[in-house]
């Protein structure tokens, strides 16, 4: 009989998780039989050579890709038995993203794109949920930006909105998709800084994919993959130990 009891401090799991692409015959196995958990509360990067499976792993965690075989819990939901629709608002109400190229509406203000998460289910923010935004918003500095455009932005700015919508909800996991990708080093390490306050403060679990040693060194724990397998599993690391680990790593495969 198969144990699917969940462990309270884990936020997200996957067991046994495999994915291949491609038609018999042609397939790419991108994954292979990965089992891992991220822990509640903590800011978790995973890492890993190109190629090694970081994106596949997120999209299929975050209910935006399938699995081939496995299981996937968000808590104790079993997402890979959720349909199309259940999986939407499963990822509205109960997930946050952050992408590499900020994924901003264009048309709405900095406020409306900070609400979108509401708007997209239906719904206003209740009061308490208005105050958590209000504070969201001082302690991001986009007090007096909430009536602009994204355009009139910079990217630091544009992601630091990016950030205040994945936290609007409190959802139960933030992933970050490379965050600080498109930023320059000294505003990468101010979004990586509130990346890693919203977890120490707010108690909020992030997963971020990433393949910047820089940015792994802010998490609490590092997540290693390779070659669609889990290689290692770290607490936080300097920037130059994850370095030369992953030197270590491309230098052995
Ligand atoms: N849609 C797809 N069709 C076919 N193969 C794919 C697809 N997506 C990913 N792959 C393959 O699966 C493997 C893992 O890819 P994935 O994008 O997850 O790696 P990654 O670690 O995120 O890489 P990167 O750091 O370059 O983004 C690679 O061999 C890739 O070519």
């Amino acid at each position: 009989m198969e144990n699917t009891s969940t462990d309270p401090g884990l936020v997200a799991r996957v067991e046994s998780l495999s994915k291949s692409y491609g038609t018999a015959g042609n397939t790419v196995s991108a994954l292979s039989e990965v089992s891992l958990g991220i822990r509640r509360g903590e800011f978790t990067a995973i890492m890993g050579p190109s190629g090694s499976g970081k994106s596949t792993l997120m999209h299929i965690m975050a209910g935006l890709d399938s699995a081939s075989s496995g299981r996937v819990y968000l808590g104790d939901t079993d997402i890979t038995s959720l349909d199309d629709s259940a999986l939407t608002i499963l990822r509205r109400r109960r997930i946050g993203f952050v992408f590499q190229s900020f994924n901003l509406v264009p048309t709405l203000d900095i406020e409306g794109n900070i609400l979108l998460p509401f708007e997209l289910d239906g719904r206003k923010p209740s009061t308490q949920e208005r105050s958590w935004i209000d504070q969201l918003i001082t302690s991001l500095g986009l007090r007096d930006r909430l009536g602009h455009r994204p355009h009139e932005l910079s990217g630091g700015q544009q992601q630091r909105v990016a950030i205040a919508r994945a936290l609007a909800t409190r959802p139960d996991l933030v992933f970050a998709d490379e965050p600080t990708g498109n930023l320059d080093s000294r505003t990468s390490r101010e979004v990586l800084t509130l990346l890693a306050t919203a977890s120490k403060e707010y108690g909020q679990s992030i997963a971020m994919v990433t393949h910047d040693p820089i940015a792994a060194s802010y998490a609490d724990r590092i997540l290693f993959l390779a070659d669609g397998r889990v290689v290692d599993d770290r607490a936080r690391s300097s920037a130059e130990d994850i370095s030369s680990y992953m030197l270590g790593m491309e230098q052995r495969a």
